[in-house]
């Protein structure tokens, strides 16, 4: 994949919500949203709370429809491009396993899984062998200051600061050729919030193409190649 080779073209967006708890009143929260996301850059959703980034990024990952345009996701993977807005689900699923990552603030603990198979998921289900996926798992939540101790127990019982970390190595240990980032340094300390800067340049690096929502300032103007105002979608 070239750097400038866009892996995500949002064309003509519209989003609303129907409230059916108000009679059925209708929210239009976007129109028009029209942007690309290249290989190796990192784009960044501005915009003031409720102007519809989170909105956005859920569209993006198939977790929200769509009300109209088109969200074509084309990573060069076998299965080609697909377009998200109108997909149905197996292929939304297929398009998540083979292209597009999601890296959330919070963690869905598993039962009883202990943090380290919890990281090294991503990589089994893709067919990477038990060991190498173990050992990139542990270079990654020793990358991100989890004590060796907690590895071989389940992340329930973590701080919610360890939690966040947990999640993230498993978002970032998989090779996809598009990420989602949804606030993945809020209540990181400064330390970490480094961690996840530069592993974000690392997949700059390797020419994953990225699309984030991050509040902190400092970290958004680290992190982002281009920031796109929301509001002007509404
Ligand atoms: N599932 C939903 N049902 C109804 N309204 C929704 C739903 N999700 C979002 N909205 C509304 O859509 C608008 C945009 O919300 P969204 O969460 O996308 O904004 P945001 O820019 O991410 O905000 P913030 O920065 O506060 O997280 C808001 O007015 C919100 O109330």
């Amino acid at each position: 994949m070239t750097m400038t080779q866009t892996v995500l073209s949002v064309s003509d967006v519209e989003k609303n919500f129907t409230m059916h708890l108000q009679g059925g009143t209708r929210l239009n929260v976007l129109r028009n949203v029209n942007f690309e996301v290249h290989a190796g850059e990192c784009v960044v959703l501005g915009g003031a709370s409720g102007a519809g980034k989170s909105s956005i990024l859920k569209m993006v990952y198939g977790n929200y429809a769509a009300a109209g345009g088109s969200i074509v996701l084309d990573a060069g993977t076998a299965g080609g491009a697909v377009d998200l807005a109108i997909a149905d689900p197996r292929r939304v699923l297929a398009a998540r396993r083979d292209s597009m990552g999601y890296v959330s603030q919070f963690l869905r603990c598993v039962p009883r899984v202990p943090a380290i198979s919890v990281v090294a998921e991503p990589l089994l289900e893709r067919g990477v062998g038990a060991d190498e996926a173990r050992d990139r798992a542990a270079a990654l939540l020793t990358q991100l200051g989890i004590p060796e101790r907690l590895w071989t127990l389940p992340p329930a019982t973590f701080s919610g600061g360890e939690q966040q970390r947990v999640n993230i190595a498993r978002g970032f240990i998989a090779e996809l050729p598009m990420l989602l980032l949804d606030e993945p340094t809020a209540s990181l300390d400064s330390r970490n919030r480094d961690v996840v800067v530069d592993l974000i340049a690392e997949k700059r690096a390797k020419g994953v193409a990225m699309l984030g929502i991050f509040h902190d300032v400092e970290v958004r103007e680290r992190v982002a190649d281009r920031i796109i105002d929301v509001e002007a979608f509404a």
